[in-house]
């Protein structure tokens, strides 16, 4: 095949994609064999090499023969004070708080790093300083920007070390002359001094602070502090993929934990007549998504969502005794999940047991305790959602012994 690669003019100094030169046919071969290495021991053993692909399918994204470009539908920059009153914007320098600039980005979806920057000559035309984060001064942290993907709205957040920004309607004027596809922009306040981008206030400046999207056959509603994938085209791949290895039935209940704004949980009851689903999720803006989703899908009598941490809610659900689900689909953080949770997993001895995971490290961890506890390996596969890097995500199927 003739893929052809590119190149990036900042790609040493950003590091984000390591990949970049480096064929996509080669790049998915890569993920997968190193998938397979990390799951060697527990996957049937004696297969042959072919027979260990088949058994571990990995989904690229189709590009008709092309290296996958504009897949990230949300980018993000830090702000620092320049030379003369400038501002920079771009990406931290590998492992350090240095900023490289970045005008566009291969990756990022079209439009997505404009808006980004026209933040940052907003900004400097109205003095609005950036943070200094030497100092713990200036006003300017961050902005994130999510572009949608069924809809062509466009989500700017615009993160301040304090709640006050000097001629705010000018601001926002300024930057939708310079971005007027961005159809919501939010602030978010983060006056701590640590790596954390988002802090915990957050309001709307324009459009309702927030944007909706969609994916497979639901809309969403998504807020400025909600988990949202950033790869769309492969989410909806993703979600089908864990939908279908649930193996849902009408009449049937199931547990969508980690569930962000509800998103594989709703997909799955609009799929499935008579589903009923259960959400867990521990950012408040998130459920409040959530709610709003399921409402918005016409599913908020078979969708109901609960705040808390997921290993809490495990914890009391296993001491209630009350609660049965015929199915649990976990989509947790990179850290994974906690041996708590899998157990009160297993007392719900649920048929299958459907883990989508953006770290396989932690996912092989998890999975011991469950084959440990009764669950057999139903099937794994893996799907690409960051084409150039070396991560992958995967979808590992469990069933009841
Ligand atoms: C990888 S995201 C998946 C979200 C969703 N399934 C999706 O596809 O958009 C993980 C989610 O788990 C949430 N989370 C992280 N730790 C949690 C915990 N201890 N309890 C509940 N939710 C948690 C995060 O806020 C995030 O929304």
């Amino acid at each position: 095949m003739g893929f052809k690669t590119y190149t990036c003019p900042i790609a040493k100094s950003c590091g984000g994609c390591e990949w970049l030169a480096v064929p996509y046919p080669i790049q998915l071969k890569r993920k997968r064999d190193a998938v397979l290495q990390l799951f060697a021991d527990v996957l049937p053993s004696g297969a042959t090499v072919q027979q260990r692909e088949e058994l571990v399918p990995i989904y690229g994204m189709d590009t008709d023969g092309m290296e996958p470009t504009g897949y990230r539908h949300k980018a993000a920059t830090p702000f620092a004070p320049g030379k003369r009153g400038s501002i920079r914007s771009g990406f931290y320098t590998r492992g350090t708080h240095r900023i490289v600039p970045c005008a566009s980005c291969v990756v990022e979806a079209p439009h997505a790093r404009e808006a980004l920057l026209a933040v940052a000559r907003a900004a400097e035309e109205l003095r609005i300083p950036a943070y200094d984060e030497d100092h713990g001064r200036g006003l300017l942290r961050h902005a994130i920007v999510r572009m949608g993907y069924a809809t062509d709205e466009a989500l700017l957040t615009v993160v301040t070390n304090g709640g006050q920004i000097a001629r705010e309607r000018q601001f926002v004027e300024r930057i939708r002359a310079r971005a007027p596809f961005v159809t919501a922009i939010a602030q978010n306040v983060n006056q701590r001094h640590t790596n954390a981008i988002l802090g915990h206030e957050t309001r709307a400046l324009y459009g309702g602070g927030h944007m909706v999207d969609g994916l497979l056959d639901c809309e969403f509603e998504i807020g400025p502090t909600s988990f949202y994938q950033t790869n769309p085209a492969q989410t909806e791949v993703l979600y089908s993929l864990a939908i279908e290895g649930a193996r849902l039935e009408r009449g049937m209940r199931v547990l969508d934990a980690y569930c962000g704004i509800g998103t594989i949980g709703m997909c799955a009851a609009k799929q499935v007549d008579g589903l009923a689903v259960v959400g867990v999720e521990q950012v408040e803006g998130a459920v409040a998504n959530a709610r709003a989703n399921a409402r918005r899908n016409g599913l908020a009598d078979r969708c109901k969502f609960v705040c808390a941490d997921a290993t809490s809610y495990m914890r009391d659900v296993a001491r209630a005794g009350r609660e049965g689900f015929d199915a649990v689909i976990m989509d947790p953080p990179r850290a994974g999940s906690t041996p708590t949770f899998i157990n009160g997993v297993l007392g719900l001895a649920p048929e299958r047991v459907v883990y989508v995971s953006c770290n396989p490290a932690t996912q092989r961890r998890d999975l011991q305790l469950f084959l440990d506890g009764g669950y057999d390996i139903e099937s794994l596969e893996v799907v690409d959602m960051f084409p150039h890097t070396k991560h992958a995500e995967t979808v590992l199927v469990l069933r009841r012994r």
